[in-house]
């Protein structure tokens, strides 16, 4: 053992000194850097964010550091962004190779796999399973216990939409067995012990790059220690190997009910059936068809909390919001996809909300796989790259006051960038591919729920509205407002009766689906 110990330090030492003479010169300016030359412990556990921010804001937009012998780059503005992660996607869209977060995810081929089931056009066919998920939905918001218990229901609403998509069948609770087993498979990363209503844990896969949050990324290093001491993989390994179950058994129910032909169509026949095309192992594919899960549930969750805490604080916009679907709507009928057209200003909020409070606020990282020169300064291979969603989003520049919520923003707005505002899903060939199915969900979610219920802050024991805060947030890769309570008051017994109707018939339609 002792021997081991010294064989690693000698070895760090050696690759420390060379790494040091040969280290690429001319990067991008950044933060002063350790003795150890590295920033690992300038990257605070809380909200790493707007440490980026700040450093964008301080050294310039396009920033460099080290997380050990990893150089990072990190992107602050759009034009950065958009000329290096769109216009030279060719050579910045890799991810970086991560030990954490299971080698999979950088499989370029599922990603183009995940692209083609998840177009604009593939995902117009889920408008009327997410119509029908939301009405549901809507049902089960009419009956809240306290006013916090709105969460758990618009998670289970889009847990559904996405099980259903991704593997052909509903998830019909948060106790569903599924649901379970994710939660326990997360539970062995160390993680707070979670509950069955707090889906942060379905996105542990995704959490695991948060820069700087895991010492091993930064030292690949410790990967040669004996494995007895390496503490980090105790977690990592038994979570890899109850999701690999997990997600295993998830396919092979589809490839048996494809094979009896019950399968309902979704991303797993697709997948399946184009297995040997698109040269996907099995192990591959079941990671693929898991994507929309792991980045699809609480990115979306948040986007539409995110949005019910800015109607508690902008009473300006949520007076203009209720009124043009008033107007447009009515009384008797529920709003569907065919009114996007004619709800500009929802349109146009639902664009700010992304902007307002990006779920996603680092992005997720890219590799680039060739030496590069942007702005004079040097880009090394191999180095990982942040588009910094949250700097491009809150950039006073271009988006003034950006603290406020005002869907004014985006109406009328001539710029296609703006137009057609894609910032906080991403960039360049990796941008999320789920982000129609996204648009979708936030839309029909968020448009019913202002058509059905007046949104108002919930009362202390005085009478006082508790305004909740703006600014408290979850630190994760997907980060979202601390809970929060909101109430949620049907507007009158005619809307109410009409949830009753509309939802019996949805769950007469789920319930055929369920059999079929
Ligand atoms: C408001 C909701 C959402 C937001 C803000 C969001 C944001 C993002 C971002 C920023 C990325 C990284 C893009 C990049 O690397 O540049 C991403 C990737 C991804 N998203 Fe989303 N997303 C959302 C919803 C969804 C949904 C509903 C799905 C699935 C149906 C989904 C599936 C994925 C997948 C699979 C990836 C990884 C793609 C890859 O590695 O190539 N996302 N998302």
């Amino acid at each position: 053992m002792l021997e081991a110990l010294v064989i690693v330090g000698l070895a760090s030492t050696l690759s420390f000194l060379l790494w040091w003479l040969h280290r690429p010169r001319g990067m991008p300016p950044g933060p002063p850097r350790s003795f150890w030359g590295d920033n690992t412990l300038d990257i605070p556990r809380v909200k790493p964010w707007e440490t980026f921010t700040a450093w964008n804001r301080k050294y310039g937009p396009v920033v460099s550091f080290y997380l050990g012998r990893k150089p990072v780059i990190v992107l602050g503005t759009a034009q950065a962004a958009w000329d290096l992660l769109d216009k030279r996607a060719d050579i910045y869209s890799a991810r970086p190779r991560s030990i954490v977060a299971l080698s999979h995810t950088g499989v370029w081929r599922m990603a183009q796999l995940m692209q083609a089931s998840l177009s604009a056009t593939a995902s117009a066919q889920y408008r009327s399973l997410q119509s029908l998920e939301s009405k549901l939905m809507l049902r089960r918001l009419l009956n809240l216990k306290d006013d916090f218990a709105y969460k758990s229901e618009i998670t289970l609403f889009q847990m559904s939409v996405i099980f259903r998509l991704a593997y052909g069948r509903r998830v019909k609770s948060l106790q569903d067995e599924v649901v379970l087993a994710k939660i326990k498979a997360g539970s062995y990363f160390g993680e707070p012990a979670y509950k069955a209503d707090d889906m942060s844990c379905v996105v542990n896969r995704v959490h695991r790059r948060v820069p700087g949050k895991y010492l091993v990324e930064s030292w690949p290093i410790l990967l040669w220690l004996p494995k007895c001491l390496q503490w980090f993989r105790r977690d990592i390994d038994k979570h890899r190997e109850m999701d690999v179950a997990l997600y295993m058994s998830l396919m092979h129910q589809v490839r048996r009910k494809m094979a009896d032909g019950t399968a309902q169509p979704s991303m797993a026949t697709i997948a399946l059936g184009k297995q040997e095309e698109f040269g996907l192992t099995e192990l591959e594919t079941a990671y693929t068809l898991s994507g929309p899960w792991d980045a699809g549930v609480v990115t979306t969750l948040v986007t539409i909390d995110n949005f019910l805490l800015a109607m508690l604080h902008h009473q300006d916009a949520y007076l203009k919001l209720r009124d043009e679907l008033d107007e447009v709507v009515g009384p008797n009928r529920l709003p569907e996809y065919s009114d996007m057209e004619s709800l500009p200003y929802l349109m146009a909020a639902l664009k700010e909300v992304t902007r307002w409070r990006a779920a996603a606020p680092t992005g997720f990282p890219h590799a680039v796989t060739q030496d590069d020169v942007y702005q004079g300064h040097f880009i090394p291979k191999g180095a990982t790259v942040y588009g910094n969603i949250h700097a491009i989003t809150q950039d006073p520049e271009m988006f003034p006051e950006p603290d406020v919520f005002r869907p004014e923003r985006f109406l009328d707005a001539t710029n296609a960038k703006l137009a057609n505002f894609t910032i906080p899903f991403g960039f360049g060939r990796r941008i999320c591919p789920g982000m129609h199915v996204a648009n979708q969900s936030i839309y029909i979610a968020v448009a019913r729920i202002l058509w059905a219920f007046d949104i108002a802050p919930a009362q202390d024991e005085h009478g006082n509205s508790i305004l909740p805060s703006t600014t408290a947030y979850t630190t994760r890769l997907v980060t979202g407002p601390e809970p929060f309570p909101v109430v949620l008051k049907v507007r009158g017994k005619s809307v109410e009766e009409l949830i009753v109707l509309e939802s019996e018939r949805a769950e007469a339609e789920a319930m055929r689906w369920d059999v079929e």
